[in-house]
């Protein structure tokens, strides 16, 4: 096995495939903590890991950057063994977010966020550089909060340095361990949509542990759902999970407000119909062709209208009614899989 597979694979890459192929973990204890696991992430794409509370979803994320030694299985990064790697050389090449960030409390965020960069070897400009550009990034002024030390900063804002922390030496991979849960709901929802932003920025791939739904759904491109032992019922896109789960633990464990959460990750272009059906079309509503289904019916709530005209840079596209909002989901619900 080439140890320096990712070294290579990563030249001019910003992400990396995860692969994990029959992975299992059985503590020494005897608790069988993750059943026989298989499933791949994308480079460049989220994927959620969820279930109840000890049904394995942290000891996955730790054996993908060897806190924790598998059992049994592989665990493949572009391809490459990670037990062929060194595991401290690995690390440095995987981002790591834990729920409640771990900064070093004696130093400046700065310097917290020049971490793994120092490990490398980096000239202290580079660093100071790069902290600067990812406060940038996540949104905290570098000349506000830079030299400022954890204790001074807000938990939302401690989870922001946490996150440039982890992408300080630009990681192919990013580990996220509950990362939001710490803040209250108010700023969650909001490092949620920032997270997005940045992710749509920056194109990782991802894995991230949770236990909300609505975050899963939120900010998942796929979703891994864990049962205890940790047995995989259902990996697949948030709107799959929604509108086909596999099986009644999945349904049941997915919630049975499913149907509006299923509007949420349902682009408005599924319902859409030709423009030219709906008169007085200047009196409608509007959504962006970017928009979801959820957009269109709170678009059609606020002004009590049925349908909503889909635009394009300002121009109407097609059109969605308030039926279809409804039907959308059901007519995919039954197309094959
Ligand atoms: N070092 C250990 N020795 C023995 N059992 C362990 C050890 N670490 C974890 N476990 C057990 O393995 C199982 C999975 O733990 P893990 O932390 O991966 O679950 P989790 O899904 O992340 O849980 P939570 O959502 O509560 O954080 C649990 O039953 C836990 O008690």
């Amino acid at each position: 096995m080439d140890a320096t597979a990712i070294n290579d694979s990563g030249a001019g890459r910003t992400a990396a495939s995860i692969t994990l192929e029959n992975v299992g973990k059985v503590y020494p204890d005897g608790t069988v903590a993750v059943g026989d696991i298989s499933l791949e992430v994308r480079a460049g794409e989220l994927a959620v890991l969820i279930g109840p509370s000890g049904c394995g979803k942290s000891t996955v994320l730790r054996m993908i950057n060897r806190l924790i030694e598998p059992s049994k299985g592989r665990i493949l990064i572009d391809g490459a063994d990670v037990s062929a790697q060194d595991p401290v050389e690995l690390r440095r090449q995987i981002g790591y977010v834990i729920q409640n960030v771990g900064l070093f409390p004696h130093q400046s965020i700065r310097t917290n966020i020049g971490t793994v960069p120092r490990l490398l070897g980096w000239n202290r400009k580079r660093i100071k550089d790069r902290a600067d550009e990812l406060l940038e990034l996540v949104g905290l002024d570098p000349k506000r909060y830079g030299g400022r030390y954890p204790h001074e900063l807000s938990g939302g804002q401690r989870q922001r340095v946490g996150v440039a922390r982890a992408l300080a030496a630009d990681p192919l991979v990013l580990l996220m361990d509950e990362p939001f849960s710490a803040v209250d709901p108010i700023v969650r929802g909001r490092l949620q949509e920032e997270f997005l932003r940045l992710q749509a920025a920056v194109r990782k791939t991802i894995v991230l542990v949770t236990h909300d739904i609505d975050e899963a759904v939120r900010l998942g491109d796929r979703i891994a759902v864990l049962a205890e032992g940790g047995r995989l019922m259902q990996y697949a896109t948030p709107a799959d999970l929604l509108s086909r789960p596999a099986s009644a633990t999945v349904s049941e464990f997915v919630g049975t407000d499913r149907g509006v959460r299923r509007l949420a990750v349902t682009p408005v272009r599924d319902a859409m119909r030709p423009v030219g059906q709906i008169e007085e079309i200047g009196r409608l509503p509007t959504v962006d062709v970017s928009g979801t289904l959820y957009d269109a019916l709170a678009a059609m709530l606020t002004s009590d209208s049925l349908n909503v005209v889909v635009v394009s840079d300002g121009k109407p596209v097609g059109a969605v009614s308030r039926s279809a909002l409804f039907d959308a989901p059901n007519a995919e619900a039954a197309a094959p899989a």
